[in-house]
């Protein structure tokens, strides 16, 4: 167990990390935070100026605290709880026994997150990811023939040529080691260089045609790409991502995103409280001690109902249970969506391409079934093979994958008895807990067939549907093909400054908007950008040592395929 910024090494001797430098927009967020010269300030006759944030989530809650940093005074409004999906849940027979419902794994690319994860004083560890040197063995079941593996070398060696066929097709058709490379020196030249030549090419190919078409796998043949689906890299199978656009999928393994994952101890929801919770050392305007949580006396505004512009040209926000309040500014972090859907937002704030991108944002679908179990009893040998008696396990059946969460040899454990994305997450939909416990052992019992699984089980599983959750509707984002315009509009509305007087003073930040939909990260970076946002909406500027993410926006942002 370490604190983050003890990472081991990462193999790479020497070479600077990975960070998620995205290649659309390699803006050094790690490095704006970390500056002295801090992130910006406004006219100190703004201070105190109260700016709503719709959503209270990691993006709305960095904003958050950011703007309270500068002295201004946000206002945050959260439908349901501080953390959105950031989300643990204990078990109700354990309550330090949690699971994350939502983020669960946090890569050590993700710099800027873990920027917060440190101020906030979290711990954090390695994930049990397949194969990963901290899983103690890991088994592929596909077509019914199982492989038992502690190391990738134990995998028979089709999975090697399959391994060598994507890192080959990334290779020839997307340039991935220059590209890594060029991400670890923050060479933003040569970052743009190879990726705005690959966005227009790319953007119209689908993940699954992107490997179908590179030599690689048609030399290797289909069993090589049903494969892959299966296995897929990194956290295991990527096939329910297979009609999504390739963009998506190099921006997650250029990034290294999908890799060198860590979870935080006692749940990914502690981040966000933390946040909360946290009285900055330095800020404009407010004394030490004040927090988020103090700033609103403990509590959240309510659930956003409407947004639209007041007669006096401020933003008008209300609740759902009849408050209003006005704003000189306003973040939006919820799902985009949810503008259009559940939040009655003035059309006029918007234009008519924004709406669109908006409303074609596309959303994967995800469930996870949690169970708690006695003890860590996968660890038990097998007295025939010497090998453990049950191991992370990457399936074609329903479950698709099952992870096994340790907290030590006299503690409960926990089995993520199944995750999965999109279809095979639309197949639990309608199933409530039990029965998607049931089936899910059900399919363990076929794989592990000595193993009682079941009597270890105790206390009741815990299940979540994120595509059934209102003030969600989805997991996250993730761009169909052709998608990329709508992507950049949404992600560079923060920085627009010749946008009409209608439209001004509305910032949109969140998971949604970002290049890297499905990891913090991204939720991170849009809201700093929201941030800069609203300072220069305020009449507020970056310190010339440290310019912000809307200074350099035009320099080396993503270009534009209109
Ligand atoms: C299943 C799943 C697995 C994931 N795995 C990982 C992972 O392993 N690693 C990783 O880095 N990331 C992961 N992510 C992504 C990560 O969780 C998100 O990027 C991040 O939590 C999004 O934060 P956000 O603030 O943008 O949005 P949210 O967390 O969604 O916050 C938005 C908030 O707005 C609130 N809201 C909605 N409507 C209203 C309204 N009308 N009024 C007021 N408030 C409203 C919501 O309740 C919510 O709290 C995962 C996400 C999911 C769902």
């Amino acid at each position: 167990m370490t604190a983050v910024t003890e990472f081991p090494s990462d193999g790479a001797a020497k070479q600077p990390p990975i960070t998620m430098l995205n290649p659309d927009f390699p803006f050094s967020y790690d490095h704006f935070l970390a500056h002295p010269a801090g992130l910006g300030s406004v006219p100190e006759e703004m201070y105190g100026t109260e700016v709503a944030v719709v959503g209270g989530g990691v993006s709305g809650l960095v904003a958050a605290l950011e703007l309270m940093k500068m002295g201004l005074k946000p206002v945050v409004y959260e439908a349901d709880r501080v953390g959105g999906r950031l989300r643990s849940e204990s078990f109700a027979a354990a309550k330090d026994v949690t699971v994350d419902l939502g983020g669960m794994r946090f890569p050590e690319s993700s710099k800027a997150l873990y920027h917060y994860i440190d101020m906030v004083g979290l711990e954090t560890e390695a994930f049990p990811n397949p194969l990963s040197e901290v899983t103690p063995s890991t088994v592929v079941e596909l077509g019914g023939v199982k492989h038992y593996a502690e190391t990738p070398a134990d995998l028979p060696e089709f999975f090697t040529h399959v391994a060598d066929a994507w890192r080959a097709a990334v290779e020839d058709d997307a340039q991935f080691l220059e590209m890594q490379t060029a991400i670890r020196e923050r060479d933003v030249p040569t970052i743009k260089r190879i990726w705005n030549e690959l966005v227009p090419r790319m953007d119209e190919q689908t993940f699954y045609g992107f490997i179908a078409a590179s030599d690689a796998f048609k030399k290797a043949g289909f069993a090589a790409r049903e494969a892959f689906g299966q296995v897929g890299f990194g956290t295991g199978g990527w096939d329910t991502d297979f009609p999504n656009s390739i963009l998506e999928i190099l921006r997650v393994v250029y990034t290294d995103a999908d890799d060198r994952h860590r979870r935080i101890l006692g749940g990914a929801q502690r981040l966000p409280e933390g946040l909360w919770a946290y009285e900055p050392a330095e800020m404009k305007h407010w004394p030490v001690g004040t927090s988020l949580r103090s700033l609103h006396n403990g509590a959240p505004a309510g659930e956003v109902r409407r947004i639209r512009r007041a007669e006096n040209g401020d933003l008008e926000i209300s609740e759902r249970w009849g408050r209003k309040a006005t704003y000189k500014a306003a973040i939006t972090s919820c799902q985009s969506w949810l503008l259009s859907t559940r939040i009655d937002t003035e059309e006029a704030l918007f234009s008519p391409e924004m709406w669109m991108a908006l409303e074609r944002s596309h959303y994967m679908q995800s469930s996870k079934t949690f169970v708690m179990v006695d003890r860590p009893f996968w660890k038990d040998k097998d007295p025939k093979t010497g090998q453990d008696v049950m191991s992370m396990t990457l399936t074609d059946r329903l479950n698709r994958a099952t992870y096994l969460l340790d907290d030590g040899p006299d503690k409960p454990g926990v089995i993520l008895l199944s995750y999965t994305w999109n279809d095979d997450a639309m197949k639990w939909l309608s199933l409530d807990a039990t029965q998607r416990m049931e089936l899910m052992l059900h399919s363990l019992a076929q794989i592990y067939p000595g193993v009682d699984i079941a009597s270890h089980v105790v206390g009741q599983p815990i299940t979540v549907s994120w595509e059934s959750d209102p003030n969600f509707m989805g997991a996250f984002k993730a761009n169909l093909p052709g998608h990329y315009r709508y992507q950049q509009r949404l992600f560079t509305h923060f920085a627009k400054d010749d946008l009409p007087e209608h439209q001004r003073g509305i910032f949109l930040a969140g998971d949604d908007i970002s290049w890297t939909a499905g990891w913090a990260e991204g939720a991170v970076q849009t809201g700093l950008n929201a941030v800069w946002g609203v300072m220069k909406h305020l009449g507020g500027e970056c310190s010339p040592e440290n310019p912000g993410p809307g200074e350099l926006l035009g320099e080396y942002g993503p270009i534009s395929l209109d």
